[in-house]
Formats: C-alpha cells, sequence, structure tokens
C-alpha cells in the first residue's frame, strides 16, 4: 500500500500540491485528473522522489519514502519506475539496449556504462518487449520507431525494474489516437497480468474512465474528487475541469464555466 499523508509542494510563494492524503492498494490502476496547472505532475514526481515534498509523509509499507537518500533511494526508485510523455530513450542506441538501461538499478554501475548485460538481462529485456508484442524491434535503432512503439519500449525499460508501482506522466499527450489506445492497452496489460500498481496522469475523460479502476481528481494542488470511474459524471467533470472541459469530455456537454460554482463536487474527505 502506498499511503500519503498531509503531501504539500511549495514552489516559492506558488503551493503546487496542497495537503493530499491519499492510499492506493497494491495492484491499482489509478488516473489522476486535473486542469493543467493543478499539481499532477508534481505530485507523481514526489512519489519516485524526483521532487521532494515540502511537507507530509509518502509511506510504501512500512518504508518512509520521503526521508530516504543515497542507495535507498535508488532502491525505491527502481520499486517505482516513472514514463513520461517524452519516451526518454537513447536514439541512437537499439531498443534492446534501451530497455536494458532499466537493469542499471540493478547491475553494478560499471557494467550498465559499458553495457555488459548478463545473458539472463538479455532474455529479460526481449521477454519485456515480447510481452509488449515489440519483440521484433529488439535489434532496430529506437530513433526509427513510431511514438507508440518507443513509448512500448519505454514501458518494457520500466517493466524490467521489475517495480512495484509504475507513475506515467501523461504517456499518450504526444501520440496520435491509435498509439494511444495501444500504448494505454500496454499498461493496462502490465497492471493485469503482473500486478503492477499504476498511477498515470491523464487529460482525457474518456481514456481515464475507460481504463482506471479509481480516480483521483486535482483542483489547485487539492484533492477534490476520489472515486470510481462511474461516479466521474459529466456534471461533476465540468465543476473539476471548468473551461478545460470542452477538451476532455467534448464541445456538446460543455456548457460555460461558473467561477466558483460547485455544487455537484464529490468533494473528497467530506
Ligand atoms: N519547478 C517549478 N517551479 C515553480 N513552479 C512550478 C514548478 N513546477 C510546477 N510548478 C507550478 O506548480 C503548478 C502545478 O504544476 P504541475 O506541472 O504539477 O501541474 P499539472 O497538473 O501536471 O499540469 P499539466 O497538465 O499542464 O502538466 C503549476 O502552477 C506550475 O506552474
Amino acid at each position: 500500500m502506498l499511503r500519503l499523508d498531509g503531501v504539500v509542494k511549495q514552489f516559492g510563494a506558488k503551493r503546487a500540491v496542497d495537503g493530499i492524503s491519499l492510499g492506493v492498494p497494491s495492484g491499482q490502476f489509478v488516473g489522476v485528473i486535473g486542469q493543467s496547472g493543478s499539481g499532477k505532475s508534481t505530485l507523481l514526481r514526489m512519489i519516485n522522489r524526483l521532487g521532494d515534498p515540502t511537507g507530509g509523509v509518502i509511506r510504501f509499507g512500512d518504508v518512509d519514502v520521503t526521508a530516504l537518500k543515497g542507495r535507498a533511494l535508488r532502491q525505491w526508485r527502481a520499486r517505482c519506475a516513472m514514463i513520461f510523455q517524452q519516451f526518454n530513450l537513447a536514439g541512437r542506441l537499439d531498443v534492446l539496449t534501451n530497455v536494458l538501461m532499466g537493469r542499471a538499478f540493478h547491475a553494478p554501475a560499471w557494467r550498465a556504462v559499458l553495457k555488459l548485460w548478463t545473458d539472463e538481462e538479455k532474455a529479460m529485456g526481449l521477454s519485456a518487449l515480447e510481452s509488449l508484442d515489440i519483440a521484433r524491434l529488439a535489434g532496430q535503432r529506437a530513433d526509427t520507431l513510431s511514438g507508440g512503439q518507443q513509448q512500448r519500449v519505454a514501458i518494457a525499460r520500466a517493466l524490467i525494474q521489475e517495480p512495484e508501482i509504475i507513475l506515467a506522466d501523461e504517456p499518450i499527450a504526444s501520440l496520435d489516437p491509435r498509439n494511444t489506445q495501444v500504448v494505454m492497452d500496454a499498461l493496462q496489460h502490465i497492471n493485469r497480468h503482473f500486478g503492477i500498481t499504476v498511477i498515470c496522469n491523464l487529460h482525457s475523460l474518456d481514456l481515464a474512465r475507460k481504463y482506471c479502476d479509481r480516480l483521483v481528481g486535482l483542483a489547485a494542488g487539492r484533492l477534490v474528487f476520489d472515486g470510481a470511474p462511474a461516479a466521474l459524471t459529466d456534471h461533476v467533470a465540468r465543476d473539476l475541469y471548468g473551461l478545460e472541459s470542452a477538451d476532455v469530455i467534448g464541445p456538446a456537454s460543455a456548457p460555460g464555466f461558473v467561477p466558483g460554482a460547485q455544487p455537484g463536487l464529490a468533494l473528497a474527505g467530506s
């Protein structure tokens, strides 16, 4: 179980994340939704400790993630893989080598630098690619792949970290609709098949409703919705997204935004 208790992130005068408390049981597929600037990326980055919370505590089981340093912090990052919008692959290297970089968390640094992988590690890499249906691309340069293929390589790289959690920060934001579905299907597959917890920032509510077990809605850094996708009606979504609602639930059902009016919002913790 991942637990956040009163987590805060302050950037100067800006409070990007404002006292979020949340428990995520192992194996859940959680979608984090909310307007641009609501704090979704900042929240995910703190879980991985790419950013340090200004206040509050993050725990995973009996580990106090917020207190980790050095080797223990690197071990946490291996257990808690991160996937980004821009894939972060080494374009000049082949697909399998990119995937094997995920083992750098487990192998001695010199082996990762020299790219000296064991046969067992190579087999793991191929098997991760196979599970995402792209083993045939193993020898191809990463920068020759489509966006959807590159994101699946990034997921395979995360998989061979053998993580317990995958944090995906807008993983489909730069993909076309077909590749979007392929990548979301891949995340769903690793969630269901390997039981890995997935926490995924998403802009599209259709995708959030389709793929997630649970949705967490942020507004101005606060948790304002926490529930099953079915509970996120268009009415609630309009309150959550305001002017952006036309983008996320379709123009036909998006009326004008009335600032401050949030009658249907399922307020978390209330
Ligand atoms: N390094 C930083 N320094 C100062 N302010 C920051 C920094 N990172 C984020 N912020 C601010 O914190 C707030 C939350 O940003 P964040 O990127 O977490 O939002 P988001 O919901 O992920 O947005 P988007 O959907 O556009 O990615 C924003 O107002 C942003 O400008």
